[in-house]
This record gives C-alpha cells, structure tokens and sequence, in this order.
C-alpha cells in the first residue's frame, strides 16, 4: 500500500512514535460514559491501529483527505459507514451518534480553535476529548486567570470541561517534523452541564470581556450593563484577564439582577 502523500494545507503532520499512539489513545476513559468514539484526521491510522482494537466501544473515523480514505478504505475494509470522508467541522454528530461520544485525534494545527468550538458547540453530546494540538493551544486550553495564556477558549471550556494537560510531545516523532512542539490534552465534560446563570449573557459577557482585554470590564462591557446600578461594583473595575470562571458566573449573575 503507497502511503499518503503530506499535506500542508490540510495540517498532514504524521505521527511516526507507536509508543506515543498507544499513550494517546490509552488516555481515553469510556468507563460507562460512552461507547463510541469519533477519531478526528486519522491519516494513515496510526491511532486507529489501537482504537479498533478496543473493544469498550466503537470507532468511527473521519478524514477530509480522499487520499488518506481511500488507504483507510483498503486497511480496514470492514468500518464501512464507520470510515468517513468528509470535514469534521461541517459533521452533523446527530446524524451518526444518539448518544453521548469522545472524541480523538492528533489534530490537524490550523483548524485547532474551530475544533474546540465546534467541540463546545456540542457539548451535550460531547462528553470527552482526548487529543494533540500544538503546544501554545493546550496552553491556553489550560491557562489560569491572571497568565498572558488566559482567553475566551481557556474560560469557555473550563467552564464546561475538566482541562488536563497530559504530555508534551517533540516534533521529531512526526512526518514531516511541524516547526513547533505539540502537547496531549484531556477534556472531561462536567457531569453538571448547566451553569448556574444566563449561559447566553455568560458567553457574550466573556467575549466582550476579551474582545477588548486592555479596557476594564465596566468599559469592556458597557453595552451589556446597567451602568448606573452597578456603579459601585468593584469587580468591574477589573480587566477580564483577572476573572476565574466562577467569577464570571458571578458576573453574569450581577448583571442580570442589575437590569
Ligand atoms: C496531524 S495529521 C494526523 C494524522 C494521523 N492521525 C497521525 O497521527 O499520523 C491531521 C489529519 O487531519 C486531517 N484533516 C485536516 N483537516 C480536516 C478536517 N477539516 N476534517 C477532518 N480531517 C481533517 C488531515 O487530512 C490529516 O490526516
């Protein structure tokens, strides 16, 4: 079987390490939390060897490179409508999965944000992610209040997810080598999927907030609140770099009583 041909622009970056594969996929835990799993850009398989040995649940793969289906194709003929070649960020989940899924994947770097959101998108479903992305992002995935790291996509998944940074990874156990390190993070969806607000007025709140991070939060957000009755509010007079997310959560919960 002739191998497939990298891609820059489809992020084609081939894992070459079967230790760190196993390690990757062995980060998975579907306990009773689910028993099916959507590997996202599985190339040549490399991750897929392992996962469809698993026997906990069932694994689908998608792949937007015809070239890397149609090696997969011949792999592993028996996935059948298991094997998907399509975009992930244009997949309708409900059309493949009716129950809550994980997803896997050494990520392809240029889409990683839009995974991410499309992630906390559909977070209902969504229930883990195990997965590779470039170092920076697993950062910010994981970054605290208060660090430079610290943005809209660290608040809004842990908002919603456990965030662990599990490992690093060199550039050198890949095919080609990327220019930067990457990293292997877990999310853990929370078992309550509810905040305790107005989830709406939470995330414009939080974009806001970001959008303009050098003002404070009373100028940031000043089309969202009530100026007057929150004048003596002094946690608006933080920028939103500052705030964990209970302290959003607070925040919004302010607001809304302050309309
Ligand atoms: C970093 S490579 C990883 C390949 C393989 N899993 C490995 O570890 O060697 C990223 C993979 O994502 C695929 N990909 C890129 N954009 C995609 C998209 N929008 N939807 C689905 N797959 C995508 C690429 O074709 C490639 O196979």
């Amino acid at each position: 079987m002739s191998l497939v041909r990298a891609k820059k622009h489809l992020g084609q970056h081939f894992l070459t390490d079967k230790n760190i594969a196993l390690k990757i996929v062995e980060s998975l835990r579907p306990n009773e939390k689910y028993t099916q799993v959507l590997e996202v850009g599985p190339g040549m398989g490399i991750l897929s060897d392992f996962l469809l040995q698993k026997t906990e649940y069932q694994t689908y793969l998608i792949d937007i490179d015809t070239e890397s289906y149609e090696f997969l194709h011949k792999k592993y003929p028996q996935l059948q409508e298991r094997l998907i070649n399509a975009d992930f960020l244009e997949m309708n989940f409900s059309s493949v999965f009716d129950k809550p899924f994980a997803i896997i994947g050494n990520f392809p770097y240029n889409i990683s944000s839009q995974i991410l959101f499309k992630v906390l998108d559909n977070r209902q479903q969504v229930v883990e992610v195990v997965g590779m992305f470039q170092k920076e992002v697993a950062e910010r995935c994981n970054a605290k209040a208060g660090s430079k790291e610290y943005g809209i996509l660290s608040v809004f998944l842990q908002a919603y997810y456990k965030v662990e940074y599990l490992f690093t990874v060199k550039a050198g156990v890949f095919n080609p080598p990327p220019k930067v390190l990457s990293a292997v993070i877990r999310l853990t969806r929370n078992t309550t999927k509810q905040l305790n607000c107005d989830e709406k007025l939470f995330w414009q709140v939080v974009k806001a907030g970001f959008n303009q991070r050098r003002k404070t939060l009373r100028n940031a957000l000043s089309s969202l609140i009530n100026k007057e009755a929150m004048a003596a509010d002094t946690m608006l007079d933080l920028r939103a770099e500052r705030l964990t997310v209970a302290d959003f959560i607070e925040l919004t919960n302010r607001i809304t009583a302050n309309r």
